[in-house]
């Protein structure tokens, strides 16, 4: 199963969790004894504490916390612009114990969670300049009159997150929405509730008023439960489709806008006049990331036929070398998957495309790798999200073949496109239908890029100036510098 004994050599890097308040260390792991749930500032019990859950640590299947869900929340508004400055300072100084506790809770490379973290520091700088720059327009009307807009917080925001990013998550959702003078209501999934209280505990730390930003646990009743409350503004989802219809249902009810960051089946085109050796390493980034457990991964990979042969080989050579194991140790590139029940159903996708694909490397007992190469259009493991480290290969011949192949989805989060021909990527681009696109990269996040879905992946974007759009709403005001021209 997993690497017990590189676990031994990790204790460094455990034993320097040992002074955070967050977690008492066991061996080479942690456990979470404090409450979970975060409001007015401080960690609390809910009051109306409705039974408990437990979180595990994928690599292992120990029980890392046992935690109460929360229902009943009120949050009130204080209107004051928080110090995303300093939080963003205190992030980057804890970021090995974060990216330590992401690591476990979630079974990501420590690698990786480091990399998250950085992201998350870097939202919140983001927004913390661009809070200051946020403006209205002046307009000028007829007699010297004019008008002006403000742009004015929402109220509470709600957000709920998915397991796959626990921490960037929470940062790229509550950065935005502190920044434009919400408070947040945070909450995370109950598979991985550890690190969006660092998060809180850092936002207090940093100067955040007590009750800007706080963080309720539970499942599906909970996220209900807040997505239904009459003093919630806005709700922002990132998570699965079905899911997702059931938030805009929700929200619906009470006219609030959402956002909803929800999965994706991404095509990634690689041309014959690539250059391969980007061009593979491309197709690694879209699929193996976080065990390719990735909302935007690029899993059906299209290769032009002249160029199959040796792409498939190159990229089979290059899987073979990914350091699979335990996620604590500095080498290794992947990890397990989240828990059993989803390994089973990766493994359920696996076993399907066995029958109708060349299959390259695979391995069983919580971690797993693949590839399915000679895919077709109809099989399931191209047609739906599968959430794991499994690509699909598929060749084409023309430009206007792939696209429409690419294109036929009911998804539309990302694309990519790999090819030395500039005016190709360009239209190629212009035609997916997908809210982001890559050209000769894939996967890589710069805060300053808006992202978001195009189709069932969503709408509403999280990231860039274009955020502050879904996390405030605009005031106009009208002024008269004449006498009222009555119509009565
Ligand atoms: N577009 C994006 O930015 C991202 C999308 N995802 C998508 O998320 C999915 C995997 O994440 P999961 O956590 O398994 O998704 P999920 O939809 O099962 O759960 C997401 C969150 O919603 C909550 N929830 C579940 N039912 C609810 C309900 N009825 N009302 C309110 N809240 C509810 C869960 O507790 C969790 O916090 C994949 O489809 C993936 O593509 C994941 C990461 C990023």
């Amino acid at each position: 199963m997993f690497l017990r004994a590189g676990r031994a050599a990790l204790s460094p890097l455990v034993r320097s969790l040992q002074p955070s308040p967050v977690a008492a260390m066991s061996t080479g792991t942690f456990v979470v004894s404090q409450p979970l749930n975060y409001r007015g500032g401080a960690r609390v019990e809910p009051a109306d504490a409705s039974g408990t859950e437990k979180a595990f640590e994928p690599a292992t299947g120990r029980v890392i916390a046992t935690f109460t869900s929360a229902f009943k929340y009120g949050v009130k508004l204080h209107g004051a612009l928080p110090n995303l400055l300093e939080g963003c300072r205190i992030i980057r100084d804890r970021e090995d114990e974060i990216a330590a506790v992401e690591c476990i809770n979630n079974g990501k490379s420590i690698f990786e969670a480091r990399l998250d973290i950085d992201t998350s520091w870097q939202c919140l700088e983001y927004y913390a300049g661009l809070a200051a720059s946020m403006a209205g327009e002046h307009i000028q009307l007829p007699g010297g009159s004019f008008g002006y807009t403000r742009r004015e917080p929402l109220g509470v925001c709600v957000g709920i997150g998915a397991w796959n990013y626990p921490f960037q998550i929470a940062s790229w959702k509550s950065a935005p929405a502190l920044a434009c003078g919400n408070a947040m209501v945070f909450k995370p999934s109950p598979f991985t509730p550890v690190s969006a209280l660092l998060l809180a505990e850092i936002y207090t730390e940093a100067g955040v008023p007590p009750g800007l930003f706080n963080v309720v646990q539970g499942g599906a009743a909970t996220g209900q439960f807040l997505c239904q409350h009459h003093d919630v503004a806005k709700v922002s989802f990132t998570g699965s489709v079905p899911t997702g219809m059931k938030i805009m249902e929700m929200s619906a009810k009470g006219i609030k806008p959402v956002t909803l960051e929800l999965g994706g089946k991404s095509p990634l085109i690689i041309f014959s006049d690539c250059d391969m050796n980007n061009a593979v390493k491309g197709a690694l980034m879209a699929n193996f990331l976080t065990q390719g457990q990735v909302c935007c991964n690029g899993t059906r990979v299209f290769v032009q036929k002249e160029i199959l042969d040796k792409f498939t080989e190159e990229v089979v050579k290059q899987t073979q070398r990914i350091k699979i194991g335990d996620p604590l140790l500095e080498d290794t590139r992947m990890g397990p998957l989240i828990n059993r029940p989803h390994l089973e159903r990766v493994l359920g996708f696996v076993k399907v495309a066995k029958d109708g694909a060349h299959c390259g490397p695979s391995y069983s007992g919580g971690f797993i790798l693949m590839f399915a190469a000679n895919c077709r259009d109809d099989m399931t493991c191209v047609k739906e999200e599968i959430f794991g480290p499994v690509m699909s290969i598929l060749s084409f011949d023309t430009e206007a073949e792939v696209l429409e192949r690419a294109n036929d989805t009911t998804f539309g989060l990302a694309a990519g496109v790999f090819t030395r021909d500039i005016q190709r990527a360009h239209r190629v681009v212009a035609e997916l239908q997908a809210g982001t696109c890559f050209i000769n990269n894939y996967n890589v996040s710069p805060v300053e890029l808006p992202f978001g879905g195009y189709k069932k992946s969503g709408f509403g974007r999280e990231n860039g100036r274009v955020t502050i759009e879904y996390y405030s709403q605009l005031k106009t005001v009208c002024v008269e510098m004449g006498d009222v021209e009555s119509a009565f």
